[in-house]
């Protein structure tokens, strides 16, 4: 049965349009599916790095802040990953932690809900002393998803206690019921870190948009795995990190999505001369630069900005490892073909619905090589089924799972452990492959046999 799943994978494998792609990051033996945390580097990322050291810093000193385009880099790789989220250009700055962004954005997010009460005449609660002091405000509930990753959590807690809001923790399922006239924002992560479970973004957005609050989302998860629709389905708000399925690199900067219509109204918790709309001017007194420039703060962490920007490279086809000169353990600039319905070659592009597809072909081969391989009852499945709640991972729970993973990882399978008994594997379809899914399975079922 096990060399019939081998076939299977390999025969996959061989139609997979995708395929390709592999070539333009740099891996060796191992099977990778922790691109769910740190993303895979991307071929052509050292060679680009090793110009903006070289060249832009080193030769063109201070003149790169114009010459080398280092000034608009925010905006400018914003709309880079505007078209992996579904937006329209002009509406994403990047810069910052997930975590710092996560900040501006609930802060905003009530900022707007008090200037919409405040328009209609209701009671907002500003005092004398500062934000939230003085009387409650109507909208004085921040709802957060009480399954978050911890630092979502953290913030929330503080832009709330910051605003003079109580923070209530409640499931994603359970927002639609505890939605209502006291709910100012209402922050949600797109697939849950721990399960891989996909959410509704569309209807929990127009829900929270029914009660007349604000939707901030967490992509950290979503963007570069799956379609995300910001535009689409009228998103407030969103932020996201970039490192993990965009391929950013260690600590790579986050980004933040503002609305357009909304960005007038984006009253920054974080002001800084990054987003006053004269930065030279020095001027004692802030006023906001227009659009989502309003969401800068300080100088931008260049170098891992531009290494990002060299990693978004594999989305458009470029990205081959030709500027590099790192090995990828094959030719540079040889993929077979970089993306469903795109031209063949290596510069082709690769659509984010592509890369979908191809996620829950894998996750799909996954689940069904696990079902076949490992003895029944050993571990249980925490990420949904239906491919409308599935995101790009798989999570299996069994009790000795920190144990089981660190023998995974010393046999080349490479997934992670999250506390207390879940086994995480992440499927990035850029660079993982059937085969990859199948040897995952077989050595994933040896280890669980021998552990128990
Ligand atoms: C859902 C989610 N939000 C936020 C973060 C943290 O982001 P950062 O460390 O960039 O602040 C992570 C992962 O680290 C995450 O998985
Ligand atoms: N950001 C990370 C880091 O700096 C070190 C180790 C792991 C991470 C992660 O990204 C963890 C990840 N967000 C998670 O889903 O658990």
């Amino acid at each position: 049965m096990s060399s019939e799943l081998a076939l299977e994978a390999a025969k996959l494998d061989e139609a997979d349009e995708l395929a390709g792609l592999r070539d333009r990051f740099v891996l060796d033996d191992a099977v990778y599916l922790d691109g769910n945390s740190l993303g895979a580097l991307p071929a052509a990322v050292p060679g680009r790095v090793d110009d903006v050291v070289r060249r832009q810093w080193g030769s063109l000193r201070i003149r790169s802040w114009d010459e080398s385009g280092w000034w608009t880099a925010p905006e400018r790789i914003g709309d880079r990953i505007a078209p992996l989220v579904g937006a329209a250009p002009g509406q994403i700055v990047v810069g910052d932690s997930t975590s710092v962004n996560i900040f501006k954005a609930v802060v905003a997010a009530v900022r707007m809900a008090d200037e919409d009460a405040r328009e209609a005449g209701d009671a907002i609660g500003h005092g004398r002393d500062g934000e939230g002091a003085g009387e409650r405000p109507v909208r004085d509930e921040i709802l957060v998803d009480a399954t978050t990753f911890p630092t979502d959590g953290y913030i929330a807690e503080s832009a709330a206690r910051m605003t003079g809001r109580t923070l209530r923790p409640v499931t994603p399922a359970e927002v639609p019921d505890a939605l209502g006239p006291r709910t100012a924002a209402v922050l949600l992560n797109h697939v849950d870190y721990r399960t891989g479970r996909l959410h509704d973004l569309p209807s929990l957005t127009a829900a929270i948009h029914e009660a007349g609050a604000y939707a901030v989302w967490d992509l950290c998860h979503s963007a570069g795995a799956l379609p995300v629709g910001l535009d689409e389905h009228g998103v407030d708000l969103a932020v996201g990190c970039t490192y993990k399925y965009l391929n950013g690199g260690p600590g790579s900067p986050a980004y933040l999505y503002v609305r357009r219509d909304l960005q007038p109204r984006f009253d920054s918790p974080l002001p800084g001369w990054n987003s006053h709309t004269d930065p030279f001017g020095m001027r004692p007194s802030f006023e906001p630069a227009g659009g989502a420039l309003r969401g800068r703060v300080g100088t931008p962490d260049i170098l891992s900005m531009l290494a990002l920007e060299a990693a978004l490279d594999v989305w458009d086809g470029r990205g081959a490892g030709s500027e590099s000169g790192a090995g990828s353990g094959s030719e540079a600039g040889t993929g077979n073909g970089a993306g469903v319905g795109a031209k063949a070659g290596a510069e082709a592009g690769v659509t984010v619905e592509a890369v979908r597809a191809k996620s829950l072909a894998l996750t799909d081969f996954f689940l069904r090589c696990v079902a076949e391989y490992v003895p029944e009852g050993r571990v249980e499945c925490l990420t949904p089924v239906a491919h409308a709640e599935r995101g790009s991972q798989v999570a299996l729970r069994c009790d000795d799972a920190g144990d089981v993973m660190k023998r995974l990882i010393q046999q080349g399978v490479v997934g992670d452990f999250r506390h207390p008994d879940v086994l995480r594997f992440g499927f990035t379809p850029l660079y993982v492959g059937f085969a990859d899914v199948e040897r995952a399975a077989r050595v994933l079922a040896e280890t669980l046999r021998s552990a128990g």
